[in-house]
Parts: structure tokens; sequence; C-alpha cells
């Protein structure tokens, strides 16, 4: 027997739990199905556990920062006691999710789902039907085209780690393999990243990567650019990845090989043939308002879908509340993806929001790039950041804030101010005349928008 339900969500990460609670609570009958633990990538594999481990392990340079200023103590970690630490929050939360959208009249399935048709789910043995049906099943590590895959742990594997191993490479350089380098590193591992392009972490302003690698040095980690994964063979006491930089090989050893080069939709299993419904190597092809171009009653959010947004936990809630929206009046809100935040998690972190320096010089003067050295500012001596460096750019006409790039200590909450200002569309005038307390960061606002 099929059973009706007025929408039925694949996947509990950020994107689908939103868009179930928000339905949940205006009474509709929804279902949620979950084939992991409820709550999804950023929760449980993703955002939160890095940054619990991050904060942790970040104290081992403040303190180094600050031998001779008084502080006497010698950091080192735990592995074992970070890794219980983490699990301490993690652990609970498949639960509570799942209990929290209860609460709010959703129903709650475990299993895979797949698609029997255009409107029909199959989960758990049953076979549900909607003309509202989101698929919000995110994304997982792209499968390197190499031989020797099966060699390759994932960031899931990192962290679960038991025991860190001695010597850890990670294929990419992007947002996975810089935090979870500096995570290990600081946790005593020999760390290499390599890195298939003359860059790391490719979009953000370049002088202020090359700071963040030679910081990341500092801790020991050793980025080799212009080497491309080729193979990963089982040796004796570990594995050797064999890269390929211009027509000569390298061999990189190491006893644990972490495959971070980014992240592919969860579609393979979805049976979207039978759905008729259209993807790329994205994820699901969809129109503006976040709807099937093939399918009228699939729609999709978060990772999964193939919108050209970077895969970040705030643009799946976005998604999300477009979907709904849509759903409850109608298509009537389309996706804008503008002046996104961002930032590496890292210590220091690097943050960025909206417009880059080099788009501010293709504007001439009309616009004004602000840049400081913010080492010998007061909040960033104290704790001997010197890496400490921003940007701000200014519309020069209107006054608005167009971009900030910050790299820092304090890097991800003032990015957060700025995106606060550019989104808002705040004056660097009005920015100046709010009182902050101070001395704090976010006092720097004044100074950081002069214009
Ligand atoms: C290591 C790491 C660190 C990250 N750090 C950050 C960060 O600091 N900040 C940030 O903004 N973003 C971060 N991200 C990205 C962020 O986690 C994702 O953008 C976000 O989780 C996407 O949400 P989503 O709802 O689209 O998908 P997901 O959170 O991936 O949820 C999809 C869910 O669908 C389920 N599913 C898949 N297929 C099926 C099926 N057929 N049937 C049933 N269920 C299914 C999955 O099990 C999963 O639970 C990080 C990602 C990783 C991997
Ligand atoms: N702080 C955050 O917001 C955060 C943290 C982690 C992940 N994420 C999200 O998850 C996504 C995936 O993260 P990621 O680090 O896996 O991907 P990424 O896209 O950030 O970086 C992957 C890197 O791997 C390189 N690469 C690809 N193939 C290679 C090969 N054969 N050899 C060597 N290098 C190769 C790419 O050139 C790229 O620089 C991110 O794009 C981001 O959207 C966000």
């Amino acid at each position: 027997m099929t059973e009706r339900y007025d929408a039925i969500i694949i996947g509990s990460g950020p994107a689908g739990s939103q868009a179930a609670a928000e339905l949940g609570r205006r009474n509709w009958k929804v279902a949620i199905i979950e084939e992991d633990g409820f709550g999804g990538t950023c929760p449980l594999r993703g955002c939160n556990p890095k940054k619990i481990m991050a904060a942790v392990t970040e104290f081992v340079t403040k303190n180094a920062q600050l031998q001779g200023a008084g502080l006497v103590s010698d950091t080192r970690i735990d592995w074992k006691e970070l890794i219980q630490y983490k699990r301490k929050f993690i652990e609970p939360v498949p639960k509570a999710k799942e209990k929290s959208l209860r609460q709010q009249g959703v129903e709650t399935i475990h299993g895979k789902a797949s698609f029997v048709n255009d409107k029909t789910i199959r989960v758990a043995g049953r076979e549900l039907m909607s003309e509202k049906i989101l698929i919000a099943t995110g994304a997982k590590p792209a499968k390197l085209p190499i031989d020797g895959l099966e060699h390759l742990a994932t960031s899931d594997d990192f962290l679960e780690l038991e025991t860190l191993p001695k010597r850890l490479i990670f294929i990419g350089g992007g947002y996975i393999s810089f935090e979870f380098a500096h995570i290990a590193a600081r946790s005593g591992a020999d760390v290499t990243i390599l890195q298939r392009g003359d860059r790391v972490l490719e979009g953000f302003e370049h002088d202020f990567v090359d700071i963040l690698v030679k910081e990341s040095e500092k801790i020991g980690i050793r980025v080799e650019c212009g080497q491309s994964a080729k193979r990963v063979e089982k040796v004796d006491g570990g594995y050797k990845v064999i890269t390929e930089t211009g027509d000569t090989e390298a061999e990189w050893e190491g006893d644990l090989v972490i495959a971070a080069a980014g992240r592919s939709p969860n579609i393979d299993e979805l049976n979207l043939e039978d759905a008729k419904v259209k993807y790329d190597k994205s994820g699901i092809i969809v129109n503006p308002f976040m709807q099937s171009t093939t399918n009228p009653y699939v729609y999709s959010a978060g990772d999964v879908a193939s919108t050209g947004a970077p895969q970040l936990t705030p643009i799946a809630g976005y998604d999300a509340s477009v979907v709904i929206e849509n759903w409850i009046r109608g298509n009537e809100r389309k996706t804008v993806y503008q002046d996104i935040p961002s930032v590496v998690f890292t210590y220091p972190a690097l943050g960025e929001v909206g417009m880059s320096v080099a788009e501010a010089k293709e504007k001439g003067s009309r616009v004004k790039i602000n840049e400081y050295d913010l080492s010998n500012w007061f909040s960033y001596k104290i704790v001997n950041d010197q890496a400490a460096r921003a940007k701000v750019i200014i519309n020069r006409a209107t006054g608005e804030i167009l971009g900030a790039h910050i790299i820092s200590g304090e890097a991800d909450q003032l990015i957060n101010m700025f995106a606060l200002c550019i989104q808002l569309k705040i004056k660097a005038e009005d920015i100046r005349k709010v009182i902050y307390a101070f001395p704090s960061p976010g006092s720097d606002m004044q100074s950081l928008t002069a214009e």
C-alpha cells in the first residue's frame, strides 16, 4: 500500500532537518528519511566535531606564542582524550535531533530512500508518495580517478582515529586538509599536504594564503604544490602516494593517507532515472526556485543541489528556506548566492566575504582598498598574533562595504561582522558611529572602515 504525505524529505542534514521541522510546525504531514545518524554531515562528521578538535588543539600554538609573557605551562595533546571529548558532544546528537524533529510533528524514518517513480519513494519496505519531495542527501568525499583507492581514508575516518598515526598525508589542498592538518600537527603528527595545482585554498587572497602556509609550516606541516596524486600503494609499514609533477613522478610515504579532494553529491543510489530527475556531476539540476528542471514534484537543497554555490551549512539552510517558501506560496522565491562568508578554521583562521581584491582593482578609483598589518594592533599584539592582517574594500561613492578578507586568530568573528555590514548594506560612516566594547577586536571596526 502506498502511503501519502504532504511532503517527503530525503536526508536529515542541515537542509533536510530545517525543511522538515518548518513543515512539521505548520502541521504538514511530513516524513524525513535518514540512512545514517540524524543531523547529517555538519554536526556529526563535519563542522562541529572538527571545530571542537580545532578549538582544543589551537592552544598548542597560542601557548607557544605566549612563552616569555608569563605563561609557563607546556601544552600537549592527548589524542585519546581529545577524541573522547569530541564524542561527548557529538554522540548524543542523532537521538536529540530525531527527538526534536518528532516533537515538531515530523515522522522520522530510518533507511536508504530511493525513487520508484516521479513521486514515489521506497524505504524500509514501505512506499511513500508525495507531490512535494525534497532531495537533501548531501555529499561524500569525491572518488579520485587514481589507482589504489582502497588504501585511502576519509575525513570521517580521521575524526574517529583511536590513535593518531605518526605520518599523515592529505591529498588535496583545500578546507578539509588545512583544518585537519592543523589539528593533527598540533597533536604531534608529521603532516604533508599534496596539492595538484600551483596554489592551495585557491579561492582565498593569495598573500593571506601564503601567510597561512608559513604558519602551517611553523607547526611542522609540509605543503607541496604541483603534486597531482596518481596512485596509492601499500608498502611496508604504511602507504606510498605517487604524484605526477610535470614530466616526473614523486613519492610520499605515510602511515595514513586521507583523500580530501572535494566532495561529490550523494545521488548514486536514488534511482533518479525512474524519477525523471536530471543531474550532473555536481548534483540535482534545479531552477532558481530549487525545483528539478525535469520533475516538478522534486526540489533539492544543500550540498546535493547543482547550483554552483559553495558546499556550506548556512547555504544548506538557506536553500531549505527557499524551498519551503516556494512550497507554501508557489514558486516565488529565487536563490541569490551573494556575499557568503567563509572561514577556514585553522589557527590563524582565514576568512573572506564579498568582493576580492582582484575584482576591486578592476573597478579602479571607484573603490577604496584598506590593507592593514594587524600584528601591531592591541588585540593581536598582546597575544603575539604575528600573522594578523586584514583587507577591507569600500565603495567610495556610497560608503558601502564590498568585501573583507582577514587572517588572524579572530578572523571568524570579524568576518561575520563584515558579513552583517555587507548583507545589510551598512555604510562605513555608520559602522564608525557605533559604540563598541573596548578593548576588543570588534572595536577595530572603526579603524578598519576608514574612508
Ligand atoms: C570535514 C568537514 C568539515 C566541514 N566544515 C564546515 C564548516 O566549518 N562550515 C560549513 O559551513 N560547512 C562545513 N562543511 C560542509 C557542511 O558539512 C555541509 O555543507 C552541510 O552538512 C550540507 O548539509 P546538507 O543538509 O546538504 O547535507 P548533509 O549534512 O550531508 O546531510 C545529508 C544527509 O542525507 C543522508 N542521506 C544520503 N543519501 C540518503 C538516502 N538515499 N536515503 C536516506 N538518507 C540519505 C546522509 O546520511 C546525510 O545524513 C564541512 C564538511 C566536512 C565534510
Ligand atoms: N570551514 C569550512 O567552511 C569547511 C570546512 C571543510 C569543508 N568544507 C566544505 O567541504 C568542501 C570539500 O572540502 P575539501 O577540502 O575536500 O575540498 P576543496 O574543494 O576545498 O579542496 C580540494 C582540493 O583538492 C585538490 N585536488 C583535487 N584532485 C587532486 C589530486 N588528484 N591530487 C592533489 N590535489 C587534488 C583541488 O585542486 C582542491 O584544491 C569544501 O569545498 C567546502 O565547501 C567547508
